[in-house]
């Protein structure tokens, strides 16, 4: 297949063998390979050039173009044929045999996204001269080393996110106050950031953009396992890192680096990055679109970290299915650009108030303009993704439908403008403005590029005619070539007589009048013989082939022309790429304003008021889970009369998404969306926490509750009175007695030092009783509406439970453990048996028996350590709190009257063992009540959701049955 070069073909021939070569596993298949540089002075010169390239990109596994193919050899090869599904062949010469294999060049994105996904780096090696034309081996160069932060091609990136790579630089004072950088720049439009801060912060930035890849400055060590995201780390030249060099690097990107990033460590960083994105585009020198390296500064946003990203579910649900997260719920966005941009006015809510006004603003007033928003919109739907376009066409990369694409995109300015006529609010007018229908651009490809293109930029077909005289007459010879060829059948037939005589072309032997068997003795004197075939001979004449010549001639001619032409176009289009990169800006920002506003209309948001002094929602909802459910309660959030609500409720009852929707409202209406709700005064928040519950987070590597613990820390350090605080049953990773007094003592905290706006959900209901003893903080329940029996035990039916979602002032009564696991599905017997419990306990509550029940022996049943508790238990169950003595170790709330009627769950089963206690009546106990009641007192309570803690029951129950 390369001639050239003398290569086998790739074609399985037969003699694949997974045992064509090296085999050790422990072989890495980038760098060079061990067989070809122990044989290194023997190579053919084909794999000596590939050694070479080899070496000179270590980090990469190098696809060689051999024709058709890119090809990988020896451990490479090996890998190759794994990841990709590919036959493994092999080469064999006089210096050995050596394992290949190769992917086709024509479908190389599917391959290289497998490779990319299996997480290898790809250095891809071209044949930069024309194989034909080579004498002897043919040159080839990396011209891109695909990575997973740096991908380009449309085929391996995701239209509505942007894929960065990332680097960290740090500086160290010597006083143990480092600085840390961090820059940020997606390679397929050219987008840089870069800001600097302190470590902890910069982690927070990373987890904000999550880098698909990163690499560290010298000295940077950071973990990059505790990340919440997966980026591969890459290790660049840290000489990259170095101030000089990184002076360097950016001399050809920022006139003046100084008056845009801040400090040398920004500097470094970004250097570095730039330094490793020119090696990656095969290292070409400056990448010339990328244009906007900009400086941000992290504390002018509202921070949400990797936690708060997570369980507020704003880019990723936890079901996995689309349309589950906030950024899917609010957007209604016409084109790529938006939604990109969508996501990162999500990511990074504003906190200057003027600035959120001033978005608030446009939303309005295309909430109130409905016939052009549409319009607006309509048009943004034939907006192309400008941005990833305009750096293809700046690398070189484009072809000519990327050109059309272009062009199609700019005709649609004017009718924006248009339809924005009459925008008067600050943010539309300036957009309006700013939109630059590129006129010149515009004429340029529509006078240069035919309207439907092929793929192909080197096979013609591409150049409009009119645009270039040489090109029309080169054409022109062709086509006139053509027409005489064309009637050449018919003339030779009259001149003949022979009338089946054909005029064809084949690739091998060009035209050529064919002419059968039986009617050869009539063919002319000028005929020459071309080829003889079964029923006939083919021939030619002088004329024709001259016209072939000139024909064949001026199609080639036209064919480089064409290409040269186009490459001019392009060219003079990339020198405009500054100005199309500032129209994609400004039709991303409008699409984002516009797809708030179409929210906002279709499902009755309100435009917050900003700048209140206590968040205060009328009618507020869920932005996505009002969309899943028929009907979505609304609830009120009013924090006017103290900054930290206590909220109870049975399972289920809708806590979770109160919490929740109240945080997304916040973020909505930062990011310069209108609301959920029927009214909201917002205060502008510094930054949202959130702590959810233990069993919803995936403990990597720490225990749950460590990790739980670590994030309370994280928020109690961090958080200010602009702050917004979710808890989520904080403690209940611990015994019950422990988990309540942190629960108690955070709520303390949060109350009395940080004054941050809080929201604490909890099953505690003795956290309740705080809402008295705290001036600023209060008590929401989530109502529940029984029908039936009314759970007081006699009824064996038990009440059934409607959740209301509705929350309310005060405090919840009940658990309502039962109620639900009676809807999650557990067996009736179980449910019946655990009612009767629940009523037991209740009984025992109210008569004071289960307490009295309790004797001294208890006390010396339990491990000494425990001792303290029972005595302190013991003490309250003679204060007539029965169910705090089920709990067995939880701290008094004396003298709450909202927390006396309380009957969780897991009371039932304490009173349970209670009655079973050695100490108790147990003169009738069997051997198998004795069993029970020891497996009972073994239960970890605390750490045992409803669901077990009933299965258990039964299990129990049988046991005692049998
Ligand atoms: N206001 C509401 N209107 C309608 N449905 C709601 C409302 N709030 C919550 N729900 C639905 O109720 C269910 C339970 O909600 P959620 O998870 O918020 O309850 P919870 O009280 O936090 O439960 P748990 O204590 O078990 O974690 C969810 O399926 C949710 O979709």
């Amino acid at each position: 297949m390369d001639d050239a070069d003398g290569t086998e073909t790739h074609a399985d021939d037969g003699a694949s063998s997974p045992d064509a070569g090296a085999s050790d596993e422990d072989l890495r298949p980038e760098g060079p390979p061990q067989k070809l540089l122990a044989n290194r002075e023997e190579l053919t010169p084909m794999l000596s050039q590939y050694l070479d390239l080899c070496e000179a990109h270590p980090d990469a596994v190098v696809l060689f173009q051999v024709g058709d193919f890119y090809e990988a050899f020896c451990e490479a090869a090996e890998m190759v044929a794994r990841v990709c599904e590919v036959t493994l062949t092999k080469r064999e010469d006089s210096t050995g045999r050596y394992p290949m294999a190769g992917i086709p060049i024509d479908n190389a994105a599917s391959y290289l996204e497998s490779l990319l996904d299996s997480g290898y780096r790809v250095a891809i090696a071209d044949q930069v001269e024309d194989a034909e034309e080579a004498s002897g081996l043919v040159d080839r160069a990396v011209t891109n080393v695909v990575t997973p932060g740096t991908v380009v091609e449309d085929e391996l990136l995701d239209a509505a996110t942007a894929t960065y790579v990332g680097a960290v630089a740090r500086e160290s004072d010597g006083r143990g106050d480092d600085t840390y950088a961090f820059a940020a720049l997606d390679v397929s439009t050219g987008e840089c950031q870069v800001t600097s801060a302190d470590r902890l912060r910069i982690a927070e930035e990373l987890e904000r953009l999550e880098p698909a890849e990163l690499l560290f400055g010298p000295g940077v060590a950071l973990d990059t396992e505790s990340l919440a995201f997966e980026a591969m780390v890459t290790d660049h030249d840290p000489g990259a890192f170095d101030a000089e060099s990184a002076a360097e690097t950016l001399s050809s990107y920022l006139a003046n680096p100084e008056a845009v990033l801040s400090n040398p460590t920004e500097r470094r960083a970004c250097g570095a990055l730039l330094d490793y994105a020119e090696y990656t585009q095969g290292d070409d020198g400056a990448l010339d679109y990328v244009s906007r390296v900009r400086r941000y500064d992290p504390r002018r946003t509202l921070q949400l970290d990797a936690t708060a990203l997570r369980s507020l579910e704003l880019f990723e649900s936890r079901s996995h299915r689309s349309g589950d997260t906030l950024a899917d719920a609010v957007d209604e966005t016409a084109c790529a650009l938006g939604r990109r941009r969508l996501v990162s006015w999500l990511r990074r809510p504003l906190l200057d108030r003027s600035e959120i006004e001033r978005r608030h603003d446009a939303v309005a007033e295309w909430v109130e303009r409905p016939m052009a928003r549409e319009t607006v919109r309509d048009s943004l739907a034939d907006v192309y993704d400008v941005e990833r376009l305009i750096a293809r066409v700046s690398r070189g990369r484009a072809n000519a439908r990327d050109l059309r694409s272009l062009k199609a995109t700019l005709d649609v300015v004017p009718d924006l403008k248009d339809a924005m006529s009459e925008v008067e609010s600050d943010a539309l007018v300036s957009l309006r403005e700013s939109l630059d229908e590129l006129e010149d651009v515009r004429a340029l490809i529509g006078d240069a590029i035919r309207p439907d293109p092929p793929q192909e930029v080197t096979e013609g077909g591409v150049v409009r005619e009119g645009f270039d005289d040489e090109l029309d007459e080169l054409r022109a010879t062709e086509r006139e070539g053509r027409e005489w060829v064309a009637n050449l059948e018919e003339r030779e037939r009259e001149r003949t007589g022979i009338d089946s005589l054909d005029v064809g072309y084949n690739q091998v032997h060009g035209y050529y009048i064919e002419v059968t068997n039986p009617n050869l003795d009539r063919v002319p004197d000028d005929y020459t013989r071309r080829q003889t075939l079964k029923n006939s001979e083919r021939f030619y004449t002088p004329e024709l082939k001259r016209r072939e010549d000139e024909i064949l001639g001026a199609a080639e001619k036209a064919d480089a022309l064409e290409y040269e032409v186009f490459r001019e176009v392009r060219e003079a289009v990339a020198e405009e790429a500054d100005r199309v990169q500032s129209l994609a800006d400004s039709l991303a920002d409008l699409d984002v304003l516009t797809s708030f506003a179409a929210v906002a209309a279709g499902h009755d948001y309100v435009r917050p008021e900003m700048g209140a002094a206590d968040v205060r929602i009328e009618g507020g909802r869920h932005p996505v889970v009002e969309r899943a459910r028929d009907e979505f309660v609304p609830n009120e959030a009013d924090f006017t009369d103290g900054h930290v609500a206590v909220i109870t409720g049975p399972n289920m009852s809708g806590k979770s998404t109160y919490m929740r929707q109240v945080a997304l409202i916040a973020v909505l209406a930062q990011a310069g969306s209108f609301v959920p709700a029927d009214a909201a005064e917002l205060p502008i928040l510094d930054r949202v926490f959130t702590r959810v519950g233990a069993s919803d987070d995936i403990a990597g590597g720490q225990s749950t509750f460590m990790r739980e613990m670590a994030e309370l820390t994280d928020i109690l350090h961090n958080a200010t009175e602009d702050s917004l605080v979710l808890l989520d049953e904080v403690g209940r990773g611990t015994s019950t007695a422990d988990g309540l007094a942190i629960a108690r003592a955070t709520t303390e905290f949060v109350h009395d030092e940080v004054g941050a706006t809080t929201l604490f959900a909890t099953h505690y209901h003795d956290l309740t009783a705080l809402a008295d003893e705290l001036p600023n903080a209060f008590n929401l329940h989530f109502t529940v509406s029984k029908r039936g029996g009314d759970g007081d035990g006699g009824d064996s039916g038990g009440p059934d439970v409607t959740f209301l979602h509705r929350v309310a002032e005060g405090a919840s009564s009940s658990s309502y453990g039962v109620e639900v696991a009676k809807m999650a599905g557990v067996p009736d017997a179980v449910v019946e048996r655990a009612r009767e419990y629940v009523a037991d306990a209740e009984r025992s509550a109210e008569t004071g028996v289960g307490a009295d029940a309790e004797p001294e022996a208890r006390t010396e049943s339990r491990s000494p350590g425990e001792s303290h508790n029972s005595a302190e238990r013991q003490e309250r169950a003679t204060n007539g709190r029965a169910e705090n003595g089920a709990f067995g170790d939880e701290p008094s709330a004396d003298g709450d009257p909202s927390t006396d009627d309380e009957r969780p769950t897991d009371g039932t089963l304490a009173a349970y063992v209670d009655g079973l206690e050695p100490g108790g009546d147990q003169s009738e106990a069997t051997p198998a009540e004795r069993d029970v009641a020891e497996e009972i007192r073994e239960l970890d309570i605390a750490g045992t959701t409803p669901l077990e803690a009933l299965n258990t029951l039964n299990e129990l129950k049988r046991k005692l049955d049998d």
